[in-house]
């Protein structure tokens, strides 16, 4: 399968959710940012929102807990109706037991990692995890500026990924534009999260398939394979 591209709701308009994930259709997931104002010093939205969005729309829905407490929350997001849950790994106790947890109840489990959190500590817990998600910005906000220090992480953990031949996916979140997602896709990202590159465009479904054939092109020319 080729890359993929999860548009980010936090760049989108709160009162017309459902409209706003028609406008992206195409899109290969729908990012959902959850912040609970102390994880992140700011505050989006929770499982009801995601309960009426998951009725709402067919896209499935990846969601990004940046909250506190990631063990007791993560498994009511799969009932919720999500079909990929991420916790931060500085906000869980226990993270095989949270990964197992949300695997039984049907979705995929994914952790994140902030700019700073290294990716080394967690090499033997990654065949637990869907995916893993390596945060390119603060995370809290749409709108910042991608962080090309993260690209040597996003490599390694790729390294990581082959070296144990793990189907894991890896994703990128945060600043991940047209000027930015080839230097991801060329470092061995092959999920792609984009807020305002996407909604903050006239034609939010043309920005999707710009990012995909950038991100394709340049896995191509890395020459490695994505093979999901
Ligand atoms: O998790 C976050 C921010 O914390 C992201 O998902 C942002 O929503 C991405 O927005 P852009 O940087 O693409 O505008
Ligand atoms: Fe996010």
């Amino acid at each position: 399968m080729a890359v993929q591209i999860n548009p980010s709701i936090l760049s989108a308009d709160f009162s017309r959710l459902a409209e706003e994930a028609k406008a992206v259709e195409g899109a290969d997931w729908l990012h959902v940012d959850v912040m609970d104002n102390h994880f992140v010093p700011n505050l989006t939205l929770g499982v009801p929102i995601v309960e009426s969005l998951s009725r709402a729309t067919d896209i499935p829905l990846d969601c990004h807990l940046m909250i506190e407490d990631a063990d007791r929350w993560a498994p009511q997001y799969v009932e919720a109706g999500a079909g990929s849950v991420t916790f931060h790994a500085e906000a869980c106790a226990a993270p095989v037991r949270t990964a197992r947890e949300i695997r039984a109840k049907g979705a995929r489990a994914s952790m994140a990692l902030k700019p700073a959190t290294p990716i080394e500590p967690y090499e033997d817990l990654l065949p637990e995890l869907d995916m893993l998600l390596i945060m390119t910005v603060e995370p809290g906000f749409g709108g910042q500026a991608f962080l090309d220090i993260m690209l040597p992480k996003i490599r390694r953990t790729r390294e990581l990924i082959s070296k144990h031949g793990l189907e894991l996916w890896l994703q990128v979140d945060g600043g991940v534009s047209a000027s930015t997602i080839e230097r991801c896709a060329e470092a061995g990202a092959d999920v792609f999260v984009a807020g305002s590159a996407v909604y903050g465009t006239d034609d939010p479904a043309a920005a999707v398939r710009m990012l995909r054939d950038q991100a394709t092109g340049a896995t191509t020319a890395a020459g490695w394979a994505c093979d999901h």
